[in-house]
Formats: C-alpha cells, sequence, structure tokens
C-alpha cells in the first residue's frame, strides 16, 4: 500500500495508499519498508519524496490495529531505516501529518508542507504517547518546552506555525509533491548527518529540570487521573538527559505500561465512538446515509437569556445569518450588549474581527418571515414554550424548520400545536452553548428525517458532537443526571458533606463534583422544576412524610438550602461558601455542616461514615443504571451516544471513556452485584433496582460493549 515511482529520473516517489488517512497499517509498514529499501538500493535514484495519496499525507499509526495482536514491519525501525540512509529523503506534507504520519516525517531529513497543512503528535489524546521516536525527534529539533506542548497536549498546529517552530523546512501554497520533487534534487550531496534527527543532541536550557518539574506539575492538574500526559513528560524527560538509544528505551518502555491501559482503551473508544455517533438511525429505517440535511442560510434565536445568547453565538461564530428576538426594548437591549461582548472577545482569540453584521436584534417575530430554521430558547416553562410555537408556526415560511432548546419538555407537546410538526425537533445545547460541544438532536415522534439531518448536521457545522436522542422526560442526558443527583441528596442525609461527595467525584476524574457544579448552575433552576412537579412547595400531598414524595424516598434537603437564600455560586453561597458573588473559590461553609446536622437529628437520622467508593458506586451506577434503562427503551440507538454525550455534556473523563464504557470496564457482574446491594438496603429508591438490560447483559455473560445493541428490546425505537 505504496506507490513507488521514478520521476525525473533520479528521485524516487512513495506514496502511501490507505484512504480515507493512508494510516500506518501494517500493509503500508510493508509497502514503506520494501520502497525505501528499493530506492535506497537502486544506483539511478539520488534522492526520495514520500507523499500520502488524494492530498492527505498520513493520518498516524493505524488505531483500530491497536485491539489486534501486532502484525508487519513495527514503525520505529522502519523509520530509523529512512533516516539512516546515504539519500535525501524529503517528505511531502498535505492534508495531515498525525501521530506517527508525522514521526515517519521526522524520520525524513526534510518536511515541506503545504499552507493548509497540519502537523501534531495527538497519541496523548488516545492515551499513548509519540512511541516511533516522536518523543525523542521533535524536543531534539524545535527544543524542550515546545516540543513538551505539543507533546502533552496533542494539539495541531498549522504549517505557517509549524514553520515558525522549525518541525517543517518549507512551506508552500503551490503543489506540495512537485515542490518536494524540485527540492529534492537540489539538496543532493549536502551532508546529511545534521539533518538526522537522532543523531543531534537536543538543545536545553539551563533550567531545564525547573521546566521539566513544572510540566509535569501543570500535566498533572490539568489530567485529572490520566497517566498518558505524565507519561509523555517523562519521556520528553529523557530526550533532555539521555542519549538517543536510551531515550528511544524509556519511550519504549513507557509505551509498552501505556498500550496495555485501560485508560488508552477508553480514549481510543472515544475516538470511534465520537464518529460513530454522526451515523444516526431512525425507527423509520431513515438513516444519516439516506436522509439529506437542507441547507441553512438564516437562522432565527428566540429569547436571549443565557442560552439564547450562548446559541446566537455559536450560529454566528459559524458563519449563519441570525435574526435574535426578544421580548422587550429592554431586554433586547441587554441580550444585545452581551452577544456583542461574548462575539467580541471570540473574535479577539482567533484574531478576527467579530461578525455583529451577521446578526439582526428585534422583537418582531413577523421578522422570521424568511428564516430557515429558528431555535426557540425563552423560559423552560411548557405554557410559554406553547405559545412561542403557535406563533412561530403561523409567521414562518411554510418550510422552516421549528427547533427547541428545551433541556427535558416533550417536544411532541410543542409539535402538536404547529401546522407542521414534521418540521418540529429538539436542540437541546448546553451551557454556554458556545463553547461547550454537545448537541442533544431530539427527535420527536413525527420529527422528519430532514428535519433530523438538518439539525445534526447544523450542529457539526458549529462544531459540536451531535448525537440523537429520542423524546423523553430530561432526553438521555438529564434523565441519567436525575439519579445522579438524588444519590448524592441522600449521601449527605446519610453523613457525609458536600466536600467529601465531590472530593470522591473530583478523584474519579470529573472537573467539578456534583455539588460544586450544582452551584454553578444556580440552585434555584431544579427547586423551580420541583415546585412544578409538585415535589417541593404548596402542592405537596399532604399526607406525604417529610421524606417521602410520590411514593418513594425524597430528600428535602437542596429544598432547604434554597429557602435559605443559598441559591449557588451566583449571589455567593450555596452548598459552599464563596469569595464574593459570582465568584469561583468555593469553601466548605460551616452554616452547611450545621443545617445537615440539625436535619439528621429532626429526622432521626443517626449519621454514618460514608467512604468514598459508597459515593462513587452510589452516584456513578445508579446514573449508569438508567443508561441501560434509556438503551432498552429505545432513547439511545447505542452506548456509544450515551458516552459521548456524558463526555461532552457532563464532564465525565474521557480517560474513563463515558459511563456505559465505565461499566463495562467496571465488569458488568460488580456493578450488578453493587446496585442489587445498594437496592436492598434502599427498597424505596426505585433508581437503585437493577435495569433488565443489565440483567440481561449479566445473564448473557457480559458480551462486550459493540454487541449491547443485539441485547436490546426495542432498538432505537423511540428515535
Ligand atoms: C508506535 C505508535 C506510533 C504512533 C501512534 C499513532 O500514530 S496513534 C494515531 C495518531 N493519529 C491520530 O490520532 C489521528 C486520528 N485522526 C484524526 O484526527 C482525524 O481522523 C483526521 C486525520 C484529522 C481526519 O479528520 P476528518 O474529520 O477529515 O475525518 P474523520 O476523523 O471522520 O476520519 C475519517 C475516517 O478515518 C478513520 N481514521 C482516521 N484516522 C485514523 C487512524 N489513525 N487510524 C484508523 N482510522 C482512522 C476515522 O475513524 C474515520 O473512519 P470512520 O469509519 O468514519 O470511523
Amino acid at each position: 500500500m505504496a506507490r513507488y515511482a521514478q520521476v525525473h529520473g533520479s528521485v524516487a516517489l512513495i506514496t502511501l495508499t490507505n484512504p480515507p488517512v493512508n494510516a500506518l497499517s501494517a500493509a503500508v509498514r510493508h509497502g514503506i519498508t520494501e520502497t525505501v529499501t528499493r530506492a535506497l538500493r537502486d544506483p539511478e535514484v539520488k534522492s526520495v519524496v514520500i507523499c500520502g495519496e488524494n492530498g492527505v499525507f498520513c493520518g498516524g499509526a493505524d488505531i483500530r490495529e491497536f485491539a489486534k495482536p501486532m502484525g508487519g514491519p513495527p514503525l520505529v525501525p522502519m523509520i530509523a531505516a529512512i533516516e539512516e540512509g546515504d539519500k535525501p529523503v524529503v517528505a511531502a506534507i498535505e492534508g495531515v501529518a498525525l501521530g506517527g504520519g508525522l514521526e515517519l516525517a521526522l524520520g525524513c531529513h526534510y518536511r515541506i508542507a503545504h499552507t493548509k497543512a497540519l502537523v501534531g503528535l495527538p497519541e496523548v489524546t488516545l492515551g499513548l504517547l509519540p512511541a516511533a521516536g516522536g518523543t525523542q525527534r521533535l524536543p531534539r529539533l524545535i527544543g524542550i518546552a515546545p516540543a513538551l506542548d505539543l507533546i502533552t497536549t496533542g494539539r495541531h498546529v498549522a504549517a505557517q506555525q509549524a514553520l515558525k517552530l522549525g518541525i517543517v523546512d518549507q512551506v508552500t501554497d503551490q503543489s506540495t509533491v512537485d515542490v518536494a520533487i524540485q527540492f529534492a534534487k537540489q539538496v543532493v550531496g549536502q551532508p546529511l548527518l545534521p539533518r538526522k534527527l537522532s543523531t543531534q543532541p537536543t538543545p536545553c536550557p539551563p533550567d531545564v529540570d525547573i521546566l521539566l518539574e513544572e510540566a509535569m506539575t501543570q500535566v498533572k492538574r490539568r489530567a485529572r487521573g490520566a497517566i498518558a500526559p505524565v507519561a509523555c513528560v517523562m519521556a520528553v524527560r529523557a530526550a533532555a538527559t539521555l542519549p538517543y538509544r536510551a531515550g528511544m528505551q524509556k519511550e519504549q518502555e513507557l509505551m509498552a505500561t501505556l498500550f496495555r491501559s485501560s485508560q488508552a482503551h477508553a480514549l481510543q473508544y472515544c475516538f470511534f465512538a465520537q464518529r460513530a455517533v454522526g451515523r444516526w438511525k431512525l425507527s423509520s429505517g431513515a438513516h444519516s446515509g439516506n436522509s439529506k440535511p437542507r441547507p441553512v442560510s438564516k437562522a432565527a434565536v428566540i429569547g436571549l437569556g443565557t442560552m439564547g445568547r450562548g446559541i446566537t453565538v455559536a450560529l454566528v461564530k459559524a458563519g449563519i445569518a441570525v435574526v435574535a428576538v426578544e421580548t422587550s426594548d429592554k431586554q433586547l437591549q441587554m441580550g444585545k450588549q452581551i452577544v456583542s461582548e461574548m462575539l467580541k472577545r471570540e473574535a479577539q482569540k482567533r484574531n478576527e474581527t467579530p461578525r455583529l453584521d451577521l446578526i439582526r436584534f428585534t422583537t418582531s417575530m413577523l421578522e422570521l418571515k424568511d428564516s430557515d430554521l429558528v431555535i426557540e430558547a425563552v423560559f423552560e416553562d411548557m405554557p410559554l414554550k406553547k405559545q412561542v410555537f403557535k406563533e412561530l408556526s403561523s409567521v414562518c415560511k411554510a418550510d422552516a424548520f421549528l427547533c427547541t432548546n428545551t433541556s427535558g419538555l416533550d417536544v411532541d407537546e410543542l409539535a402538536a400545536v404547529t401546522k407542521t410538526p414534521e418540521l418540529v425537533v429538539g436542540m437541546h445545547f448546553f451551557a454556554p452553548a458556545h463553547v461547550m460541544k454537545l448537541l442533544e438532536v431530539v427527535c420527536g415522534s413525527r420529527s422528519s428525517p430532514e428535519a433530523v439531518a438538518t439539525a445534526m448536521y447544523l450542529g457539526k457545522r458549529l462544531g459540536k458532537v451531535s448525537v440523537a436522542v429520542g423524546n423523553c422526560p430530561g432526553f438521555v442526558g438529564n434523565r441519567m443526571l436525575r439519579p445522579y443527583l438524588e444519590e448524592a441528596n441522600f449521601l449527605l442525609e446519610e453523613g457525609a458533606t458536600p466536600e467529601l461527595v465531590d472530593g470522591a467525584l473530583e478523584e474519579f476524574g470529573f472537573a467539578m463534583g456534583v455539588f460544586r457544579m450544582s452551584d454553578l448552575s444556580g440552585l434555584d433552576v431544579g427547586w423551580r422544576i420541583r415546585k412544578e412537579s409538585g415535589l417541593t412547595g404548596p402542592d405537596v400531598d399532604p399526607s406525604d412524610p417529610p421524606r417521602r414524595r410520590q411514593g418513594q424516598r425524597y430528600s428535602p434537603l437542596p429544598d432547604l438550602v434554597c429557602e435559605q437564600g443559598r441559591l449557588g455560586q451566583k449571589n455567593g453561597r450555596g452548598w459552599y461558601l464563596y469569595d464574593k458573588p459570582g465568584g469561583r473559590v468555593a469553601t466548605p461553609d460551616p452554616k452547611i455542616h450545621q443545617l445537615l446536622e440539625e436535619y439528621r437529628l429532626k429526622h432521626g437520622i443517626r449519621p454514618r461514615r460514608v467512604d468514598r467508593q459508597e459515593v462513587v458506586e452510589r452516584c456513578l451506577f445508579a446514573l449508569i443504571n438508567e443508561g441501560f434503562r434509556i438503551l432498552d427503551d429505545g432513547i439511545a440507538a447505542g452506548p456509544e451516544d450515551i458516552d459521548m454525550i456524558y463526555v461532552f455534556g457532563y464532564g465525565w473523563p474521557r480517560h474513563r471513556g463515558g459511563p456505559m464504557f465505565y461499566a463495562g470496564m467496571v465488569g458488568l457482574p460488580k456493578v450488578l452485584e453493587r446496585l442489587e446491594h445498594y437496592w436492598q438496603a434502599h427498597p424505596d429508591v426505585p433508581h437503585l433496582e437493577p435495569s433488565a438490560l443489565l440483567r440481561r447483559l449479566v445473564d448473557s455473560g457480559s458480551p462486550p460493549i459493540d454487541t449491547w445493541r443485539d441485547f436490546l428490546q426495542r432498538p432505537h425505537s423511540q428515535l
């Protein structure tokens, strides 16, 4: 899978041919080994150019092969043979040179890149390190600090920046291969040794130890338990402190540990899951392959609250014209000012001019008449949303898509008040909507394939990971969140503190524990929803005991906290005390501890010691259990969909693969056994009752996650 040609008489042109990204599969490695040997042996060949077919140099090692036994020639000696050869080899980089692809290029003596090319060592995002010499050659080429940055973050670098850093020798906007061939002819006869990176010393600043220590501290803080970034720093340290051969040895040792790790499996699963969720399928048989999105050139956003503002900014950043609607002039002016500031900040980051000209702010719904797609983002209140949808249905053009940003209300109920229910679909963004990568596309029972395809595609244009889900209260993400939050509250009743619960979840890898997250979102949001559903406030059934509602255990603790005027970070007091209203520095609050003690005393609860393991099991296994129910109900098509929702929308640590993957990693029998244990202890908590799907999977010998779809009762029936 590498083509060989002799061009311009004396140049061997080797082209990698493994579409779509010319990944270095065993066949490609075999092809490179064979063609390079041929070129080096042929006396007519004076220099060599390596390029990739279809405008892509190489996307790196073939990630699918990592799960199989290793076959074919290994990368390290293959790249060493190129570098050690006595003929100049030039890499012609178009498209991407990533991971093993860039390592191959680093083994070449020269690198020419197209202006639009991207290079990088993203192995860390797959739980690995660049183990084909990348951690040893890159620091020798560009120095310790920039190499640490690229290797520990895995970020892609555009050609011009790669030129500045010294990764590539030349950038061209012409045919890269032609330029590389000319270049290859010119460098024949020039000394090759200085171009062989493995023979060069690593340029080290005098304070290299401090630099490496700081890098280690920084990655540990950022990594939240991920091991690959730490190993990356250790490998670069080897490049700074050891000769090349010993450095390579260290690289291989570190890689061997990472390669077998559950984190690497989780991260590689995420890589493919992220791509798989784009291939949606509806119960009607329509799917991403046979349903075309309609172009959206003009969108509208109704409501300029937090969500509406973020959605407007996301649309404008994608170059889409927006009509932004508010009810009153005052609200409109406030929205306009905040959106403008947000856009200016965003543009500043990208060194661009803010596209304020793309937005028309108005209080008149009549201005929506030529919008292709409208996103309603008003208050989370069904009667209000219905009123908006009725109005939209009469003012918008007949084929306009009508979308709701509801976080859990019934999309079918909204569709029913319109003249075009087939054009109604949910687009559930996550705050801040211009930043968060997740979009839940909620398919109502009457949503057309075209409406779903358009919402999914629009999400992609906005840079989101769009996941199609069915219509049920809370959809996927928020439905699973409920048992998670409830278990956290029950743990407080039983003896835990907010900081103990959050500490356990943060140690697991969440950026923020459940109580800090609730404080950030605002405690009044959930309070209002609980009042509306009769769980607290005047509508509570007076015959309900204080800690039971609607036939099951209920914790009124969050209501009590709100009643004390503690609304979270925004007013400086919630489950924690903050440095100031809106401040971010959270400290444990003795008043909350006192409230918990008084509460337990009042309800005759004898506090017990809750450990971190119980926190993780009760909160996360309850959430996972709901995930199994969602799968069996046909609300999500597969475990990958749930996992991507949690990784991109709820801060689930990516190196743990998402909740469903994690369940498989822990072992389904163990999850089942712990749920049974906790359910026995708390029979009044229905969400702890193990789901039927979990039981079926365990009874079937706990099959691997990629076969779970075969065990679903009604696969994607609600999609
Ligand atoms: C000793 C170890 C040495 C080296 C280790 C490595 O090299 S690890 C691999 C490092 N490389 C990467 O991490 C790059 C991964 N790929 C990407 O980032 C993107 O795919 C890329 C190349 C930027 C292209 O993006 P684009 O949006 O254009 O396409 P898409 O991501 O949808 O990919 C298209 C299909 O190609 C599959 N694919 C991509 N890269 C690889 C790969 N390295 N190995 C195997 N398969 C790869 C991808 O899954 C898509 O296929 P699909 O069937 O749709 O899932």
